[in-house]
């Protein structure tokens, strides 16, 4: 089948390298020029595992190619499908600009009958309405209809994450249409869930809302660890037994970040809103959230009469480990409150810089591995569980430090070895 993806961000790039690697003709599209003469010299323009092989490998035989001309890419696709972001306007709700204008292009580039499926995250009845649009546009000689095919990849395994999809969720409103989506991921041969478009929709936002409330579940009950004498990481290994609850999804930390739960939660609660009926549930998710991504310089506000001239250490700025972006990450927050108050950051990440470079400038050092960062720091927050951060041995942190005060929001040590060899120790819910 003849596809073309519009968008080569985490979604549209993981998508259209594979199903090219599932012997699709693919075509990707994007406005940025940069990123695809990068993608076409074989380098992926995001840091994903096993991305450039498969790109490198279906580029040179012939099925995958990238493209800024949308026309000529849309005018030869069977199927297009949408990639492009849909991020968090300034009251909460999704901005659909990018759809629209991708929509806009694809209704002035079309010659003949094309499935239009939207993959990227959008509120309930925006499939309807963009193929209201589209039927608007296009000559009446040729047909449009929308597919809803929302992702689930999770950045850092996307690759993995799409050829072992959980599920593959259609949305469809006609036979036609079901029958070219059941075509174009029978290779994959995954769990299909065929439903209408709203509902497909809905599972997207209900999914990710879903597990942001756990998340904010665990911070809740990690609060009141603190409190009452109890250890979050007990109580989640406690809990994860009863297989109706699970082990995924239990860490307590300094908050969800990256750039799908913020902006879901927030979304799904404004339509809600819109339409009359308050989530309760999901505003408790995004309030908890909002509070615990401070919690520990409000607590480190406590130890210092003042941050001013203090050198202070923040390892680890991505939202997560396994990726390069800082989208939402409680680092960003974090860093700017410290700032805002007169200390020397200096940040370390193993693969964050280039992009924490674009947030903060100059305003931050940025130290090329762990111990320059905490060298005589007077001390250090924890924001990203990357591996070698996990690893430091506490000596390091004793020796290296000017002050060993430590805030972890990943609980990546163990309290009473840290304290054991002298560093005072701070975590979530422990
Ligand atoms: N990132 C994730 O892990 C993830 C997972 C599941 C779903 N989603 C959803 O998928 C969507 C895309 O997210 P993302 O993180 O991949 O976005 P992204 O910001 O990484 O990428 C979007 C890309 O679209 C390009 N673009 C913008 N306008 C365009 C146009 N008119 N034509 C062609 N390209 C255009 C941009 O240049 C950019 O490269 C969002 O709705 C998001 O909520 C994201
Ligand atoms: O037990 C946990 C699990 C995650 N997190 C945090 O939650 C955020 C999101 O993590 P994760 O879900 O692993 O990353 P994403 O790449 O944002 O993926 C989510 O968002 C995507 C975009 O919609 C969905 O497709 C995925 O299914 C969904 O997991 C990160 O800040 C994590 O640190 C926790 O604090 N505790």
């Amino acid at each position: 089948m003849k596809i073309a993806v519009a968008g080569t961000g985490y979604v549209g790039l993981v998508t259209g390298a594979c199903l090219a690697e599932k012997g699709h003709n693919v075509i990707c599209v994007d406005i940025d020029e940069n990123k695809v003469k990068k993608m076409k010299s074989g380098i992926s323009p995001i840091y994903e595992e096993g991305l450039e092989e498969i790109m490198r490998r279906n580029y040179s035989n012939g099925r995958l190619d990238y493209t800024t001309d949308y026309s000529l890419a849309y005018k030869n696709a069977d199927v297009i499908f949408i990639a492009v972001g849909t991020p968090e306007r300034s009251d909460g709700s999704a901005n659909l600009d990018y759809i629209r204008k991708v929509a806009s292009e694809i209704a002035e580039s079309i010659e003949k009958n094309t499935l239009i499926v939207i993959k990227s995250t959008v509120p309930i009845g925006t499939n309807a309405k963009i193929e209201e649009f589209l039927r608007k546009k296009i000559k009446s000689d040729i047909y449009v209809e929308l597919a809803s095919n929302p992702e689930f990849l999770a950045q850092g395994t996307a690759v993995r994450d799409t050829l072992h999809a959980s599920r593959i969720v259609i949305g469809v409103e006609s036979k036609w249409a079901e029958n070219i989506m059941k075509e174009i991921y029978k290779p994959f041969d995954l769990p299909m869930i065929i439903t209408n478009r709203n509902s497909a929709e809905m599972i997207k936002y209900a999914s990710n809302d879903f597990l942001a409330l756990r998340i904010s579940y665990m911070n809740d009950i990690a609060n009141l660890c603190e409190i009452v004498g109890a250890n979050v990481e007990d109580v989640a290994e406690g809990m994860s037994y009863d297989d109706r609850i699970g082990s995924k999804f239990l860490k307590a930390g300094i908050g969800y970040g990256g750039s799908c739960f913020p902006k879901d939660t927030k979304a799904l609660h404004w339509l809600s809103s819109q339409n009359g009926y308050e989530l309760k549930t999901v505003r408790a998710a995004i309030e908890v959230n909002e509070q615990q991504k401070m919690k520990l310089v409000r607590k480190a506000s406590e130890r210092v009469d003042s941050f001013e001239g203090l050198k202070v250490a923040v390892l680890g700025l991505t939202f997560k480990p396994g990726t390069d972006d800082l989208r939402e990450s409680p680092s960003i927050p974090n860093i700017e409150y410290l700032l805002e108050r007169g200390a020397h950051v200096t940040v370390y990440d193993p693969v964050g810089e280039e992009n924490a470079k674009k947030l903060f400038g100059d305003k931050v050092i940025y130290a090329k591995s762990i111990i320059e960062a905490i060298k005589d720091s007077s001390m250090c927050f924890i924001m990203t569980e990357w591996p070698e951060i996990k690893n430091i041995k506490p000596e390091v942190f004793k020796n290296e430090m000017l002050e060993p005060l430590v805030y972890d929001g990943r609980n990546c040590y163990i309290p009473k070895v840290m304290e054991e060899a002298g560093i005072e120790y701070y975590s979530i819910g422990r």
